[in-house]
């Protein structure tokens, strides 16, 4: 049942849309972002995975490190076709070619203000320029993808001259950036409609997310003739970023039904992937691959939602689709039906009266503002229904961590674990990291510790605060179970919190 979705997009439906990713050029072009060749590598094999159709791997002529990670990724075997950015200038062309990509991308100001602030050029300069770049390309036989910078801001008239100039020296692909992320979805449809009027090679385009429109923008492209969108993982670019590849596909896949090679399952391993070499999170919110993307609080929408997730879901995209997984939160807003569903997985069966008293309490805490963790739930359960919550498997007897400015943090960890003692230590970026390597050291055996959020909050003001830990531990179905711990000292707060999601993990499995 797809409702009301195709209205007036039709024609899109089933038609072929390329998919280029710039990642590792535009995307590498945020602010405070430089990746490592092996990084990049890593980055390009799984979005050879993925499906991309092309990839731009850099700005070979920009950086040692950038030619050297372009060749890398050039020679690497992968089935996507490999791009380099260049300049039109000889000089950029030809370190381009020197990489072996398959692709050259080439680009110049043609926007007045670009033109006269940045290159200094006439138009018909700015024109023979381009022309010169395309046929130099074209001589070495090399796919040539022309850009026509700050293509929104450009004289229309002119845009079309150079765009049709370029066409007539070989170009394979024209692309129309929306450089400062200007337009809006109607004028860029409008715009990509004259310009399909005019030329007779494919289109692509680059829309940045200056107002938030990239990927609404690219959309309206693709919906007036465009046939490639410029994209990158998580939306990565300069300023506000470029348009996302997982809202852009998607949305192609769910909405329009058109078809892409993008292979949607691996979207949240690369999307991962690339937060954790960038280092720029990703927002809980942000669409597919946000924490909450599919999680669910409120009573009203996870009663329905246990009932049938397409009651509060797109239903044309699940979390399976996109390697996601759904989750149930437990806070303020939760309704009945989800606190008993999260209890009856535990194998906990509360009386209505039971159930209500949970609830009680459940929302006095989070009306304080807690959020609520399953240690909290099993907790308040046990004392509701008066039933001891069971042994725990890790008990944890000795935890000292050594820390300094001149020596490794390291942690030495002893717990008695199902009746039988074990001693670990392990070493670390600071003295958490190692207390937590500890633990996974001695419970390895026992279970997998995939630790999937670690938050730590001061409680009060002053170097004597008391440090909150909430950890989230994921187990092997990919549920994840939450606990807290307060405490003085920030190493025992975490590793407290470890341990209670892990004996909780371990009693649900025994
Ligand atoms: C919208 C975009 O994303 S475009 C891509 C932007 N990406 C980057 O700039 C990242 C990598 N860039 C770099 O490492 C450097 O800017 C380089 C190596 C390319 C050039 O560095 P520099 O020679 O030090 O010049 P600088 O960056 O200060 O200025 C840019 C120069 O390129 C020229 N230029 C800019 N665009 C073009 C173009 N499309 N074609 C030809 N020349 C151009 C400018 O006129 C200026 O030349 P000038 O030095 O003769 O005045
Ligand atoms: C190089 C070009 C396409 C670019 O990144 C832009 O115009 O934003
Ligand atoms: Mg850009």
């Amino acid at each position: 049942m797809r409702g009301i979705v195709f209205y007036g997009t039709e024609h899109i439906r089933n038609k072929h849309i390329s998919i280029f990713d710039t990642t590792l050029r535009d995307g590498e072009q945020t602010p405070g972002i430089s990746l490592n060749t092996e990084q990049k590598l890593n980055i390009a094999q799984q979005l050879d995975k993925l499906g991309v159709d092309v990839l731009e791997a850099g700005f070979a002529v920009s950086t040692k490190g950038d030619r050297e990670s372009v060749q890398a990724i050039a020679n690497a075997g992968l089935s996507l076709d490999v791009c380099g950015l260049a300049r039109v200038k000889r000089e950029d062309i030809d370190a381009c070619v020197e990489t072996g990509v398959d692709m050259i991308h080439t680009f110049v100001s043609t926007s007045d203000v670009q033109r006269i602030h940045t290159i200094n050029k006439s138009r018909e300069e700015v024109l023979e320029m381009a022309v010169d770049a395309v046929e130099y390309i074209k001589d070495h036989d090399i796919k040539c993808l022309f850009s026509a910078m700050d293509a929104t801001r450009t004289d229309f008239d002119y845009l079309i001259d150079i765009y049709k100039s370029v066409e007539g020296a070989g170009c394979d692909i024209i692309n129309v950036p929306d450089t400062v992320g200007v337009m809006s979805p109607s004028s860029m449809y409008n715009l990509i409609s004259d310009i399909n009027n005019n030329v007779n090679i494919p289109i692509d385009v680059h829309c940045h997310n200056d107002f938030g429109l990239a990927v609404a923008n690219s959309l309206m492209a693709v919906e007036a003739g465009a046939s490639q969108t410029q994209v990158t993982i998580n939306g990565l670019g300069e300023r506000a970023g470029n348009a996302d590849l997982a809202e852009t596909a998607m949305s192609l896949n769910s909405i329009y039904g058109a078809k892409t090679n993008i292979n949607t399952k691996y979207i949240m391993e690369t999307a991962k992937m690339v937060e954790r070499y960038t280092g720029i999170n990703i927002p809980a919110h942000m669409p597919i691959v946000g924490e909450n993307a599919f999680a669910h609080e409120s009573g009203i929408h996870t009663h329905g939602v246990l009932e049938k997730s397409d009651t509060f879901e797109p239903g044309i995209m699940t979390p399976e689709m996109v390697g996601q997984n759904r989750r149930i939160v437990l806070g303020k807003h939760a309704g009945k039906h989800a606190i008993k569903k999260s209890l009856e997985t535990a194998g906990i069966y509360p009386t209505d009266e039971q159930l209500n008293e949970i609830i009680d309490n459940i929302k006095s805490i989070a009306d304080k503002g807690k959020r609520i963790t399953d240690a909290d739930l099993y907790t308040i359960a046990s004392t509701v229904m008066g039933k001891p919550s069971g042994e725990d498997a890790i008990k944890l007897k000795e935890l000292s961590v050594m820390t300094g400015n001149i020596s490794t943090p390291t942690a030495v960890v002893k717990a008695v674990i199902r009746d039988s003692e074990t001693i670990a230590s392990n070493t670390g970026v600071g003295p958490v990291d190692a207390a937590i390597k500890a633990v996974e050291e001695i419970i390895g055996e026992y279970a997998t510790i995939n630790i999937h959020d670690f938050r730590i909050e001061a409680i009060s003001g002053g170097s004597d605060a008391l440090a909150e830990v909430t950890i989230g531990v994921e187990d092997e179905k990919g549920k994840i179970i939450s606990a807290r711990s307060a405490s003085a000292d920030i190493v025992i707060a975490s590793v407290d919190a470890l341990i209670t999601s892990l004996n909780i993990m371990l009693k649900s499995k025994s």
